[in-house]
C-alpha cells in the first residue's frame, strides 16, 4: 500500500454514473496516473490517495486507488485551476486568474469567509459575487452528499439534484428516510433508495420498509395512468419488488391507512382497489362535484338562442348541422356538457358560437386547454385568449408552501362559463383542481375527442364521464373540413371506425411509402425530412415536420431516430455550443422536449415571469453556457426557460417523439414508421392519435401489413379508474 499527496492535473476519464475516474496527479515533480472511484475530485484540487501500483497492459504503470481524501488546493496554480475548472458556475479562467492574482493562497478562504472582499476585484458585479458564493457553498454541500452516498452509484448530477432538493439538511433527511429519494429525485428509483436504507440498518422486513415499497408501487401505477391498483396485484408486485411475502405486504396496508397514505375501497363487483391517497381524493371529489353540478338549477340566459345561432350562421356563412345546433343548445341549457368528435367535426366552430352567445348575454367566459400548444391553437382559432388550465388556476410553487393552485374553493375563478378544449388530456388531479376552482353556478363545457389516447397522467376522466351517462354528451360524427377533401380527416375517421385508409392520390395529403426493412424505413424518413419534403412543399425540417413513433427502442425507436435526425439536421459544428450527455449530445439549435412536469422551474416571456414547464412541451435550444452551466430553451409558447445542467435529464431530443408524448399537439407534417413491434403498442387508438396530430400532411413509411394490423388491433389498454363506477352510483341515487 502506498500513500501519495498531489494536485490533480487532468481528468482523463470519468464515468458520471459510478464515479470511476482516471486522473493525472502531479506529485513532487512527477506526474502519475491514478484510477478508481473518485467521483468528486476536480482539476486543481489537492488529494491524498491510498492505493497500490498496478501494471496496465496498454497504459503502463498506474495507481489503483483504494481510498482517497480531498484537501483544499494550496498552490497558486492549483487554486487557479480549481476555480476555473467549471466547478463554480460564474468563474471561468479569466475571473479565476483575477481572484488568485488578488488574494493569492487565501483565495478560497476569502470566498468562504469574507466574500464581500471579492468586490475589490474589478469587473465583478454584486450579483456575480452572490452567485459565486452560493455556488461555492453548494459545491461543498454536494461534496458532502457525494461522500455520504459513496458506493451507491449516485452520480455527480444526482448529488447536485439531491442537494438542490434538500439543501444543507440533505444527509439528515436521507438518514431519516432514505425512501424519500425515490419520491423526490427524478432518476433515483426505489432500488437505490432501498440499498441506502439497507446500509443505514433498515430491517428488510420492517413495516417501514415494506410500506415505503408498497407506496412506491402505487405511485408507479399512477405514473402509468391508473388511479388505483387491485389489491391482489399490488400485493404481488410489492412482494416481488421487496422480496418479502404477500402477507407482509398486506400487513403494511394497516399502517398506510392509519397514516392516510392509502385508501382501500371495495367496488360494486366486490373487487378491492387500493389508492394512493391524492388520487382517491381527486377521484372522489371529482365525482361529487360533477354530480352536484348536474343537480344545479340552470339560469335562463334571457336570449333567444335559436336567433343567436341564426345570427352566427349569417355572420360566418356556416350553416350549423342539427347536431351542432344541439351541442350549442345543450351547452346553454346544462351546467356540464361534453362535446366530443373527431377532427373536422366542427368542435372549434361550436366553441366560437358558444362563446358568442354567452358573451352576448353578458357572461364571463374562460377558454382553457391542458397544454400550452393546445391553448395557443384554440386562441388562434377563436381569436379569444385561451390559457393553459394551470395558468387559469394560477399555478404557483413556493419553497414554503410547495406547489398548488391559487384558484380553489377558497378563492374561486371569476367566470360564469369555462370551456376546456382537448379535454381528453385532462387527468384526474387536474380535473379535480379545476372543479374545485369553479364558482357555484358556473358552467363547464368539456370539448375533445374521446377516441384519442387518454391523458398522460392518471385517470380516464373524459371517457368515464361520457360512459357514466351523468352529463349530457353530444357526439359529433359528420366531417365538415374542406368539403371532405382532406384525406387526413377522412382517414382518421376511417381508422377510428376500423376501416383501412385510402392514400397516395396525387395532390392529396395522406401517403404510404413502402419500405421493407427497418433500415429502409429509417433511410426513407431521413430522406423525406432533409430533402424531399422541404423541396417539394417548402416545409421546414425542424419546425414543420414531426416524426412520431410507437417505439422507444430499436432502429426506428425514438432514441435512434433522434440521433439520426440530429446528425442530419443539426450536426456537430464548431460554432455551436454543445453539452455532452450520457447517451447523446445537446447542441444549440436542437429540438427538445420536456419529459416530466417540473412545477418549480422558472420561465420568462417578455416581461412576464412564472414557474412550470410540463411534460410534452417542445422547444429549441437557444444557448448553452459552460461557464454558468446552463442551457436555455425557447419553448413553443414563447417562454424562455434556463436549465441548470443538473436538470438536463428532464429534456430529450425531440426530432422524433413517441405518439404518447404527442397528445394534444398538432404539427403541419407527421411522419410515422409502420413496422413490427409489441402488439400492445401497435393499436388502432395509437394510429388514430398519430394521424390526427397532422394538419397538412401524413406520411406513413413501412409495411402495409402492419398498418392493417394496427387498425384491426382494437385493444385499449385497461386503466384502473374508479370514476366511472362512482358517477354511476351517483346517478342511481338520483334515479
Ligand atoms: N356546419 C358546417 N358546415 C360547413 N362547414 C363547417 C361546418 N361546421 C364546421 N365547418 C368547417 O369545417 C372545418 C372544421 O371545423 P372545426 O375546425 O370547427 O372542427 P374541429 O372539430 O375543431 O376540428 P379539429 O379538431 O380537427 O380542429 C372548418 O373549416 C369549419 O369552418
Amino acid at each position: 500500500m502506498i500513500d501519495i499527496e498531489g494536485v490533480v492535473e487532468e481528468i482523463i476519464f470519468r464515468n458520471e454514473q459510478n464515479g470511476y475516474t482516471v486522473l493525472e496527479l502531479s506529485t513532487q515533480g512527477l506526474v502519475v496516473t491514478a484510477v478508481g472511484y473518485m467521483p468528486y475530485v476536480n482539476i486543481g484540487e489537492r488529494i491524498k490517495i491510498e492505493g497500490e501500483w498496478v501494471e496496465h497492459p496498454d497504459y503502463g504503470e498506474q495507481i489503483r486507488v483504494l481510498n482517497y481524501e480531498t484537501l483544499a488546493p494550496t498552490t497558486l496554480e492549483g487554486i487557479e485551476k480549481f476555480l476555473s475548472s467549471g466547478l463554480i458556475p460564474g468563474i471561468g479562467p479569466v475571473t479565476a486568474r483575477k481572484i488568485v492574482k488578488k488574494f493569492g493562497v487565501d483565495s478560497l478562504n476569502i470566498i468562504e469567509t469574507a466574500p464581500e472582499r471579492l468586490k475589490e476585484i474589478k469587473g465583478l458585479s454584486d450579483e456575480k459575487i452572490k452567485r459565486i458564493c452560493e455556488a461555492y457553498e453548494m459545491q461543498k454541500g454536494i461534496k458532502e452528499v457525494m461522500v455520504f452516498l459513496q458506493g451507491y452509484g449516485i452520480s455527480t448530477t444526482m448529488a447536485i439534484k439531491i442537494y438542490k432538493e434538500y439543501g444543507n439538511n440533505a444527509i439528515e433527511i436521507i438518514k431519516q428516510n432514505p425512501y424519500r429519494l425515490a419520491d423526490d429525485i427524478f432518476g433515483i428509483g426505489f432500488k437505490t433508495a432501498d440499498k441506502i436504507a439497507e446500509n443505514l440498518g433498515v430491517d428488510p422486513h420492517s413495516l417501514y420498509r415494506i410500506s415505503s415499497g408498497t407506496r412506491y408501487v402505487l405511485m408507479q401505477y399512477a405514473a402509468n395512468g391508473h388511479t388505483y391498483v387491485p389489491k391482489e396485484l399490488l400485493k404481488k408486485e410489492a412482494a416481488s419488488l421487496l422480496e418479502v411475502s404477500e402477507e407482509e405486504v398486506e400487513d403494511s396496508f394497516v399502517l398506510l391507512v392509519q397514516n392516510e397514505k392509502i385508501h382501500i375501497e371495495t367496488f360494486e363487483d366486490n373487487t378491492v382497489g387500493i389508492y394512493y391517497i391524492p388520487y382517491y381524493i381527486a377521484e372522489l371529489h371529482t365525482a361529487e362535484r360533477l354530480f352536484n353540478m348536474t343537480l344545479m338549477e340552470n339560469e335562463d340566459l334571457g336570449l333567444d338562442v335559436q336567433k343567436e345561432i341564426r345570427n352566427f350562421e349569417k355572420e360566418t356563412g356556416i350553416l350549423l348541422a342539427e347536431n351542432q345546433k344541439l351541442a350549442v343548445e345543450e351547452a346553454v341549457k346544462n351546467s356540464v356538457v361534453v362535446i366530443t368528435g373527431g377532427p373536422g367535426t366542427g368542435k372549434t366552430t361550436i366553441i366560437n358560437c358558444i362563446i358568442r352567445i354567452f358573451e352576448k348575454a353578458g357572461k364571463k367566459v374562460a377558454l382553457a386547454a391542458p397544454t400550452g400548444r393546445a391553448a395557443k391553437r384554440i386562441t388562434e382559432a377563436t381569436g379569444k385568449e385561451a390559457k393553459t388550465i394551470h395558468r387559469l388556476l394560477e399555478y404557483t410553487y413556493s419553497e414554503e408552501e410547495g406547489k398548488g393552485f391559487n384558484k380553489n374553493e377558497k378563492d374561486p375563478l371569476k367566470y360564469d362559463v369555462i370551456i376546456v378544449d382537448e379535454a381528453s388530456m385532462v387527468d384526474i388531479l387536474l380535473m379535480n383542481a379545476l372543479l374545485k376552482a369553479l364558482p357555484i353556478g358556473a358552467k363547464l363545457i368539456l370539448v375533445g375527442d374521446a377516441d384519442q389516447l387518454p391523458s398522460v397522467g392518471a385517470g380516464n376522466v373524459l371517457r368515464d364521464i361520457i360512459d357514466s351517462g351523468i352529463v349530457k354528451v353530444i357526439r359529433l360524427k359528420e366531417i365538415f373540413r374542406q368539403q371532405k377533401q382532406s384525406l387526413i380527416v377522412v382517414n382518421a375517421h376511417k381508422i377510428n371506425n376500423g376501416e383501412y385508409p385510402t392514400y397516395n392520390d396525387k395532390n392529396s395529403d395522406f401517403f404510404f411509402i413502402n419500405a421493407n426493412t427497418q433500415e429502409d424505413i429509417l433511410k426513407t424518413i431521413l430522406e423525406l425530412v432533409t430533402n424531399r419534403l422541404p423541396k417539394a412543399y417548402g416545409f421546414h425540417p425542424i419546425n414543420d415536420i414531426q416524426v412520431l413513433t410507437p417505439m422507444r427502442k430499436g432502429i426506428i425507436g425514438v432514441h435512434n431516430l433522434n440521433l439520426e435526425l440530429q446528425k442530419a439536421l443539426n450536426p456537430h459544428d464548431k460554432t455551436k455550443a454543445e453539452k455532452i450527455m450520457k447517451e447523446f449530445v445537446f447542441r444549440v439549435g436542437d429540438k427538445v422536449m420536456q419529459i416530466k412536469n417540473n412545477y418549480k422551474i422558472k420561465w420568462k416571456k417578455g416581461e412576464e415571469e412564472g414557474e412550470g414547464v410540463f411534460n410534452g412541451d417542445i422547444g429549441i435550444i437557444q444557448s448553452i453556457d459552460e461557464e454558468l452551466q446552463e442551457l436555455t430553451v425557447y419553448f413553443d409558447d414563447e417562454k424562455f426557460v434556463t436549465y441548470d445542467f443538473s436538470d438536463l435529464d428532464e429534456l430529450n431530443l425531440s426530432y422524433a417523439i413517441t405518439v404518447h408524448k404527442s397528445q394534444g399537439s398538432e404539427f403541419p407534417v407527421v411522419i410515422m414508421p409502420i413496422t413490427y413491434g409489441p402488439p400492445m403498442l401497435l393499436t388502432r387508438n395509437l394510429l388514430y392519435t398519430a394521424v390526427t396530430r397532422a394538419k397538412k400532411l401524413v406520411i406513413l413509411v413501412g409495411q402495409e401489413k402492419y398498418l392493417k394490423f394496427m387498425i384491426d388491433n382494437n385493444r385499449i389498454s385497461k386503466r384502473y379508474s374508479g370514476l366511472l363506477s362512482r358517477l354511476k352510483k351517483a346517478l342511481l341515487y338520483v334515479n
